[in-house]
């Protein structure tokens, strides 16, 4: 990172009562990144946008944008604009005063002839234009979302901060909204901090994902670290649907993974002290059914379920919602061919229909595995039919088991 980071949050510590929302929470967010909070509901993801927006005060710890403390700056002088899912608007105003109100305060006031063309842009991009001479109060819920993110994005800031800012719209205008987002020049230039519970948006969005969990940062890292390496089976789990496969079992003195009631063993590419309780995670694309045939790289299909993603889907090492613009080679996990593919037969428990796909679950001994498969190919599968499941070493994920307070680490080499 060069210069001070625009954002940064060490060891940030609030409590409401007993209530612990923030946790010694760390964050770090470089100048102009777009930056994803990804965490369940209750996990502090509003709290942490308030404490840096100067809007609640923390018990313990800093926050520093552009490298200076805020400890005592007033909200309005820390230059940094926030959208929140509960959107305070002017009901009984037009949604074009809605969105020109920032541009009269003294900071950011413009010349009218410079605020009509901005506000015309950003209505524009945001689908608006259409409504700016409605009221605000005879707007859907979702219309109105956008006229408030819109009265985020119309003045410059340091930094936007956006909780939930598409919650209120259907699937398919958040689809189209989602890629419209990070094309507005404001946001492409600006450092972008961006709450979402839905990993979808996440993977599709940030630059870089941060999961937060009980108040504290799990793992922050890009798309691919997330999906490739996460850090425990909480953040495993936070990604990809259907879920990860999660199948406990213990490693033998051989260094293989073996399942509870020994109806398998699979070998393990990273080295686990013999009679370490563990879960083996294996992502349902990840897995081919049928035999060796398909044992290359997953699925080709796209994602059906996580269709809301921009891009291609899939081309960027099996992440899902991805758009690979890097070129050269995808992430890891995706060495495709080379390594010899592992086999396991089971027999078929259920089959679903996802659009273009077929989730299959497989009763494996006593343990149940989801894998996700072109509808073709299980088109023919019927509860209780034996099938052979292929797995690439390299896609398998090794983690301790999961204990009550704390979800089980990842363990590499
Ligand atoms: N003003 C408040 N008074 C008391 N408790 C609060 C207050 N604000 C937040 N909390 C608590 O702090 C924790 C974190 O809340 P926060 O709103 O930051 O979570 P979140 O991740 O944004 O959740 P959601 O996705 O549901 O909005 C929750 O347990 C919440 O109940």
């Amino acid at each position: 990172m060069t210069g001070p980071a625009a954002i940064a949050l060490r060891g940030v510590s609030k409590r409401y009562g007993r209530n612990t929302a923030l946790d010694g929470l760390d964050l770090e967010v470089a100048e102009g990144e777009f930056f994803c909070l990804l965490g369940p509901s209750g996990a502090g993801k509003t709290t942490t946008l308030k404490t840096i927006a100067g809007l609640e005060q923390p018990q313990a710890g800093t926050v520093e944008l552009g490298g200076a403390d805020m400890a005592g700056v007033e909200p309005y002088d820390r230059g940094v604009a926030m959208c929140f899912e509960s959107y305070a608007l002017y009901p009984h105003r037009t949604a074009y005063d809605n969105l020109a109100s920032p541009l009269r305060s003294p900071r950011h006031r413009l010349p009218a002839n410079q605020a009509r063309e901005r506000i015309g842009e950003i209505a524009e991009l945001l689908g608006i234009g259409a409504l700016l001479d409605r009221q605000v109060g005879r707007l859907s819920n979702g219309q109105r979302q956008r006229v408030a993110l819109g009265r985020v994005l119309v003045r410059p800031a340091r930094a936007f901060l956006l909780d939930e800012p598409l919650s209120h719209l259907d699937a398919k205008l958040r689809q189209a909204m989602r890629a419209e987002l990070r094309a507005i020049g404001a946001v492409r230039r600006t450092t972008t901090l961006y709450v979402t519970h839905d990993s979808v948006e996440a993977l599709a969005l940030g630059d870089r994902i941060g999961v937060i969990r009980d108040g504290r940062m799990v793992q922050t890292g890009t798309r691919e670290e997330l999906w490739h390496r996460p850090y425990d089976t909480f953040v495993a789990r936070s990604f990809g649907r259907p879920r990860i496969n999660l199948l406990p079992g213990t490693v033998t003195p051989e260094g293989h993974f073996r399942s509870p009631d020994g109806a398998y063993e699979l070998p393990l590419a990273v080295p686990a002290p013999p009679g370490t309780a563990v879960q083996l995670g294996v992502r349902p694309r990840d897995i081919g059914i049928g035999g060796p045939g398909r044992t290359g790289g997953g699925a080709p299909e796209p994602e059906p379920t996580e269709g809301g993603a921009p891009g291609p889907g899939r081309t960027g090492g099996g992440v899902p919602g991805l758009e690979w613009t890097g070129g050269g080679a995808p992430g890891p996990g995706l060495t495709g061919g080379g390594a010899p593919g592992l086999e396991l037969t089971g027999a078929v428990h259920v089959t679903e229909l996802l659009g273009r796909a077929t989730e299959v679950t497989v009763r494996i001994g006593g343990q149940q595995l989801s894998l996700v498969a072109p509808r073709a190919e299980a088109a023919g599968l019927r509860p209780d039919h034996p099938v052979r499941l292929s797995l690439r070493p390299e896609s398998l994920l090794l983690f301790e088991a999961d204990r009550p307070a704390r979800p089980g680490r990842r363990i590499s080499t």
